[in-house]
């Protein structure tokens, strides 16, 4: 975002969150050093499953894990994408996602990741297009380009320059469309530049369809959609098709935990990190605090132990539905995070019941020092 005139919040502009030259510059000259080195085999197995574990892996060599997607999907033959154009998309790209500490280039690389996990796990290469599969995939990188860490309420409420411009409807999803396409209107980072218009009409009309699914307020109506279009679903009908590309990026989206535990929590922490930030702001400026977002109401389990139910659960298993074979992969691991969640939820409880328990124990025996004393006192008198 540009410095606009119209500043309503004293502190939300003041915040440093882009990168700077230098940290890009780094980036991007270890990330070409390292693009001309094989990847494994093994590295490039692992790649497709939901197990990846990112934190692992640096953002050059994060860079290069995006080309290998894009190189094992065929992208590059398929639609003549030039090694160097797509080095520069994904070099814009890592620019334009902000130092905050969940909506980042590395939650972009998680989403990106388990929607390639999901296409190989679906085997949807034998049901789809591949320009389907592009739309998919570029969807899930651009899909919170310049986030700046303060939600759609946020923006409402703050009446930030996005909600000004965007007239309060999915301003970060609008807003990470149309970055997302400035990048793809310069010649040199344009990995859609040797298409047909009718072919890159077709995916503009894709990937503006998919990023803004990711609005969360628009949850349940795609939903709804999917599971209504369920029982006669067919590959060949494009309207069927969207809604699952829909389903898809939000799906990955909201996946963080359907990973191994070790991956789940610290993307949990950063969340809660962002959330309290939030509302610590919204706090200061004297709008309305977002519930949960509220470090005074919110716990880690408690966090998720709703959104697993009502959010994740719901959704993943409509999935399922489509996908049997997706059960093992996505549904099993969040069962098992809900049962972690909900033993720290009671763990949390026992210790606060004990806390309270103690602090009684403490005023009684402390009211009834005074007896004491006062029994205590005639004897010495
Ligand atoms: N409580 C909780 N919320 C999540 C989790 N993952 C994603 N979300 C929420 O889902 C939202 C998806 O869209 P956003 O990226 O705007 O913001 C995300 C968070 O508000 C999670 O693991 N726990
Ligand atoms: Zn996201």
């Amino acid at each position: 975002m540009s410095e606009g005139t119209h500043k309503p919040s004293p502190f939300y502009h003041k915040r440093t969150l882009r990168k700077t030259r230098e940290e890009c510059e780094h980036v991007r000259e270890k990330f070409l050093q390292m693009s001309s080195l094989e990847v494994s085999e093994e590295v490039r197995q692992y790649l497709k499953t939901p197990t990846f574990d990112n934190w692992q892996w640096e953002d050059a060599e994060i860079m290069v894990l995006l080309q290998v997607m894009y190189t094992d999907l065929d992208f590059i033959s398929t639609f003549n994408i030039e090694p160097d154009v797509l080095q520069q998309f994904l070099y814009e790209v890592y620019r334009r996602y902000n130092n905050i500490p969940f909506h980042n280039f590395k939650h972009c690389f998680c989403v990106t990741q388990m929607m390639y996990g999901l296409i190989w796990l679906t085997d949807l290469r034998s049901k789809i297009d591949s320009i389907d599969l592009l739309i998919m995939l570029t969807s899930a990188v651009c899909h919170d380009l310049d986030h700046t860490g303060y939600n759609n309420a946020y923006q409402i409420n703050a009446r930030t320059e996005l909600a000004l411009r965007y007239n309060d409807i999915s301003p970060l999803e609008n807003h990470h469309c149309a970055v997302a396409f400035e990048i793809l209107e310069k010649t040199e980072s344009n990995i859609f530049r040797n298409l047909p218009t009718e072919q890159y009409k077709r995916i503009r009309e894709g990937i503006i369809k998919c990023i803004l699914a990711t609005d969360m307020s628009r949850h349940t109506d795609i939903l709804n959609k999917f599971k209504a279009i369920l029982p006669v679903f067919d590959f060949g009908n494009k309207d069927h098709r969207d809604v699952l590309m829909m389903i898809m990026i939000k799906v990955s989206d909201i996946s963080n935990e359907a990973r191994p535990m070790d991956v789940a929590e610290p993307w949990l922490d950063c969340l809660l990190q962002e959330f309290f930030n939030q509302s610590d702001m919204e706090k200061l400026e004297g709008l309305p605090v977002t519930p949960f977002m509220d470090r005074d109401k919110v716990t880690k389990p408690s966090s998720q132990t709703g959104f697993i139910r009502f959010v994740l659960f719901p959704l993943f298993i409509e999935l399922a539905n489509l996908f049997p074979c997706l059960e093992q992969h996505i549904i099993d691991p969040v069962r098992k995070a809900l049962d972690y969640y909900t033993e720290m939820e009671k763990a949390l409880e026992r210790e606060k019941q004990n806390r309270a328990l103690n602090e009684t124990t403490v005023k009684t025996s402390t009211s009834k020092e005074p007896d004491a004393n006062l029994e205590a006192k005639p004897a010495s008198l």
